[in-house]
């Protein structure tokens, strides 16, 4: 028999979803509120968003007229990692220097495709630049794989393979790979990114189909649908962990990325900086230069260096 709640009681949880200044939040009971913050509300994050999806929250829950489970969140805990958005300052009247995103994420999974669209490899090095910078572990998925050379794909991976980069083969089409997919997510938090049309709803619906879980999406003290637009929400894997979807994650952007800490994020440099004639080198043009020397050795891959270059001039030299 369930326990009773009382007005008041103090529980502990996730933010699953973001819709304006609603929160909702599973607590670690596992029961759902729909909560909001207040003046009192403390937060051990400065600067940045108060709630975020993925944020770990201390709730208190109120007395209620409506026809859901609420609470107001008293605290939001140190978050162990933050995507964050910079705030565009023009249209910003918060005092937030940054946007954050999700909270708390495990792995970033990249999701690319072997064919339709083509495989690019300049794109999957935007993304590891973004998730070096971001201190994020990587999981890429290349879908599409009945519709590609096996062969010639797994060739143009390579690189990531040595550089440990773990990376999954799947067809969401022919569903396989699937269970190694499923193996990756189970019992984490983690943030789905890949171009459109790469196939990420299908690789979704085809691992967890109907038993997909859109966490806030209904009351369970009335289990209707909730039916609202939410800026952020996290889906509850059957066998535990999340996958947060968001278009902030989807259509995520390189401006933290200066021309100066952009060599930091191509990991395979790290050993070689030390080379460089120059401690300034942008190892692009200078003499005595330990990444170019490294590339010239075969001890970097020509291509990632290409990236590097290409992402380089891309950046604006004063940013
Ligand atoms: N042949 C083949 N087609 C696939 C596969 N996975 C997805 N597709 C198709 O690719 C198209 C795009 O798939 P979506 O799942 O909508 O892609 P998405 O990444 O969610 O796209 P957005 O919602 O725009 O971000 C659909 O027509 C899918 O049926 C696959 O493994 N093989
Ligand atoms: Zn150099």
């Amino acid at each position: 028999m369930e326990r009773k709640r009382v007005a008041g009681e103090v529980m502990k949880g996730m933010v699953v979803e973001v819709t304006g200044s609603t929160y909702m939040v599973i607590t670690d009971g596992g029961k759902v509120f729909r909560c909001r913050t207040f003046p009192g509300t403390k937060t051990e994050n400065d600067f940045s968003s108060l709630v975020a999806v993925g944020d770990r929250v201390v709730l208190k829950e109120t007395e209620t007229g409506t026809e859901f489970f609420e609470a107001v969140i008293t605290l939001v805990e140190r978050r162990r990692s933050a995507l964050t958005r910079k705030r565009d300052l023009r249209r910003n009247r918060s005092k937030e220097k940054v946007q954050v995103i999700a909270a708390n994420i495990d792995q970033l999974v990249v999701v690319v495709s072997a064919f339709d669209p083509p495989l690019s490899t300049r794109l999957i090095d935007r993304y590891l630049v973004f998730a070096e910078s971001e201190q994020l572990k990587t999981v890429i998925v290349v879908n599409k794989m009945d519709l590609e050379e096996s062969q010639e794909t797994r060739e143009l991976m390579e690189p990531y393979r040595i550089l440990d980069y773990r990376i999954l083969y799947t067809s969401a089409e022919e569903q396989s790979g699937m269970k190694a997919l499923r193996k990756v997510l189970a019992g984490k938090l983690s943030a789905l990114s890949g171009h459109s049309g790469v196939g990420k709803s299908t690789l979704i619906n085809q691992i967890f189909g109907e038993e997909l879980l859109r966490t806030g999406e209904t009351n369970e003290k009335t289990g209707k649908g909730l039916h609202t637009t939410s800026s952020a929400i996290m889906l509850a894997l059957p066998r535990g962990g999340y996958i947060i979807d968001t278009p902030g994650i989807r259509e995520f952007n390189l401006s933290g990325i200066t021309r100066e800490n952009l060599r930091f994020y191509f990991k395979e440099f790290l050993p070689h900086m030390p080379e460089c004639a120059y401690s300034s080198c942008t190892h692009t043009v200078e003499p005595e230069c330990g990444i170019q020397k490294a590339v010239k050795s075969g001890h970097i891959d020509p291509e990632r260096y290409e990236s590097y270059l290409a992402i380089y001039e891309s950046i604006d030299r004063d940013s």
